[in-house]
């Protein structure tokens, strides 16, 4: 046991909140900082603590966007690390077969050494936030204990954080309490380096007891931990013991010509393109999308019995390449008003943010690495991990309705992934559980969003592998459940989609972006009951015509591969699920194999 210790700062922490002082205090004790920050959110504090960097080095101020900044990361430390991420639950079975495990008391005494005297040298920033409204009749916070001020700008545009959630909080709110260290400690006089981190990495979350300790990386997911290790691997778990779902969708408000809404949820694995369809801005005439999430949903039942969303963020952690006036003009005006992070793009001379995807490059850059760039450089100017961090209510399309905290009622859900073969570009379920079905076999070609081999084929049910806080086949199981707790005909509908199928020649066979909205059409018309749809082994797809291709330049024939059911693909597939569920042992729901037998019946028929 450390003695008690006077840590500068410990002391003036503006709450009464027994037990988090407690938490505080113990990790000061532990780690060891040289003194203790309680962050109100206040603009004066982003100030100090983003001037700080500037001093440091740590960020650049851009010339070119207002209060805005851009940070290059060690290059070792660009992505999250699924394989140093790890669900320790009391039982290993609860973790399942997709998780690394570690027994809870071992990993604690694991990372209680690493975190021994790891924030020596350092500030540890006390960061109060909540997911979703703090208007809520339930919040939701978390308070984040970290030793960069990298994070906790971060989190001041990603969360509501900071005087008011503590006064919310009062003195006996539950938190999740979210420990981060860089695990760089500073002997004294030590010099600092722009990005400190570790070469040892945990991203550690305890379900049973609701806390999450992240060591050795200072990057996004693996840092901002209200993101991806709150409100997806803990609150599923919530969700799981509370009957709700936590899911890995953005939330889009539809608007047809007739003015009839819609709400949509999607859900895409990293970097497959859910930012893009949520800041849409639609081709066809007459239809009208705006914003309310592009990351994670809270989906709960109201008491009418259908299923409400929420968006628990308040910031978008968007992937730069790619972006760009042509394909998500909503986010480069959002990004045009500043107040911004910009990890891992280029700088041009002037000033301002570059990346691939934003048309010519200038004859001079300064890439993610601090190195000269040409356009005859070897190496993209910036990591395809590159990300933008800006506040949502910045979106010119945001809905209304982001800030209620009952949230908006959906109509259909997408599953979608990155496929260059077999998945057409739009299936309808027949069911919910049919629907399950698909969301459970999901796959897609991995990404640079992740560290490790971009694409290769993996299953990522609804994209939620690297997610699930719990048994995966548990996981399956409540989704199957959900369906007797809401009101059946007021389920939303559920769709497949794939953006990313390719002709022989490689290109993408359908042009994507805006001209999706020609598929959200189609879904709206399908739960209206005016579009026709052909039953195929896998569901329904577009009968010919009914999707509107008015004023597209595609050909007959590509639009006919992008719709395409194969039966050989498909038959090549059924092993590949048959495996998959394999790995699930009796925790699969069995009306997930009867959905596999019936979709080889039909095959086989076809
Ligand atoms: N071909 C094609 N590419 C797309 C489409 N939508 C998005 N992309 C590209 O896919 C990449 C990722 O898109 P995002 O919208 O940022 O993906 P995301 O799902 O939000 O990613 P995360 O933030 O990692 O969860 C970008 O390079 C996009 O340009 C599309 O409809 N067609
Ligand atoms: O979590 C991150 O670092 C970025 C992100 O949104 C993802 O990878 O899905
Ligand atoms: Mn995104």
């Amino acid at each position: 046991m450390s003695a008690p210790v006077t840590v500068p700062g410990l002391d003036q922490a503006p709450t009464a909140h027994p037990k988090l002082l407690a938490w505080v205090r113990e990790v000061a004790e532990l780690t060891r900082p040289d003194r203790v920050v309680w962050c109100d959110g206040s603009e004066g504090e982003w100030r100090r603590i983003t001037d700080e960097l500037v001093d440091k080095q740590v960020l650049v101020r851009l010339r070119q966007k207002p209060n805005s900044f851009w940070a290059r990361t060690d290059p070792s430390d660009v992505a999250r690390v699924e394989e140093r991420t790890f669900i320790c639950s009391a039982d290993e079975a609860d973790a399942g077969p997709t998780n690394n495990w570690m027994a809870p008391a071992e990993m604690k005494q694991v990372m209680t050494e690493l975190y021994d005297g790891s924030m020596r040298g350092r500030t540890m920033y006390v960061v109060p936030f909540c997911m979703g409204p703090l208007t809520a009749e339930q919040p939701m916070f978390g308070v984040e204990l970290t030793d960069s001020p990298y994070v906790v700008a971060s989190m001041r545009i990603m969360t509501r954080m900071g005087a008011d959630v503590l006064d919310r909080m009062g003195a006996d709110a539950s938190f999740v309490p979210c420990l981060h260290s860089v695990g760089a400690p500073l002997a004294p006089g030590q010099d600092d380096v722009a990005w400190p981190c570790s070469d040892t990495k945990y991203i550690s979350h305890f379900p049973d007891s609701r806390e999450i300790w992240s060591y050795g990386s200072g990057y996004g997911g693996n840092s901002l931990l209200g993101k991806k290790c709150f409100s997806l691997r803990i609150a599923s778990v919530m969700g799981r013991d509370e009957g709700w779902l936590a899911e890995h969708m953005l939330i889009l408000k539809l608007t047809g010509p007739s003015g009839q809404v819609k709400y949509v949820a999607a859900a895409f694995p990293s970097a497959c393109g859910k930012t893009n369809l949520a800041m849409l801005e639609p081709t066809i005439p007459g239809w009208k999308v705006e914003t309310l999430g592009d990351d994670i949903a809270w989906m709960r039942f109201g008491a009418d019995g259908r299923l409400y969303a929420v968006n628990p963020e308040f910031g978008l952690f968007g992937v730069a390449p790619g972006t760009d006036w042509k394909t998500n003009p909503n986010a480069m005006r959002t990004l045009a008003k500043g107040n911004s992070v910009f990890t891992n793009v280029a700088m041009t001379d002037d000033g301002d943010v570059w990346w691939e995807g934003m048309g010519e490059p200038p004859a001079h850059l300064t890439d993610w690495k601090g190195r000269d760039w040409t356009p005859d450089s070897d190496e993209p100017s910036s990591h395809p991990n590159s990300r933008f961090c800006t506040p949502i209510e910045q979106c010119p399309i945001l809905a209304d309705e982001y800030a209620d905290p009952r949230g908006v009622p959906i109509d259909a859900i997408l599953f979608g992934g990155r496929r260059k073969t077999t998945i057409p570009l739009v299936t309808e379920a027949r069911d919910w559980t049919h629907g399950v079905y698909l969301g459970a076999t999901l796959s897609s070609e991995t990404t640079a969003a992740a560290a490790g081999k971009v694409g290769v084929v993996r299953r990522d049910p609804m994209a939620m592998l690297p997610f699930i806080g719990y048994n995966a086949g548990d996981y399956f199981a409540h989704w199957i459940g959900m369906a007797k707790a809401g009101d059946a005909a007021k389920l939303p509908r559920i769709f497949y989609v794939n953006w990313f199928r390719r002709g022989d020649d490689g290109r993408f066979l359908w042009p994507g972006f805006g001209e999706n909205a020609r598929v959200l059409k189609w879904v709206v018309e399908r739960i209206e009951g005016t579009a026709a749809a052909v039953e195929t082994p896998i569901g329904r797809v577009p009968a010919p015509g009914s999707l509107d291709v008015e004023g597209l330049d595609l050909t007959a024939e590509d639009l006919a591969l992008a719709l395409r059911v194969d039966a050989d693909e498909w038959r090549a597939e059924v092993p590949q699920v048959v495996e998959w569920f394999e790995r699930f042992g009796d925790k699969l729901p069995s009306v997930l194999w009867a959905e596999l037998d019936g979709l080889k019946a039909r095959l086989d028929a076809a």
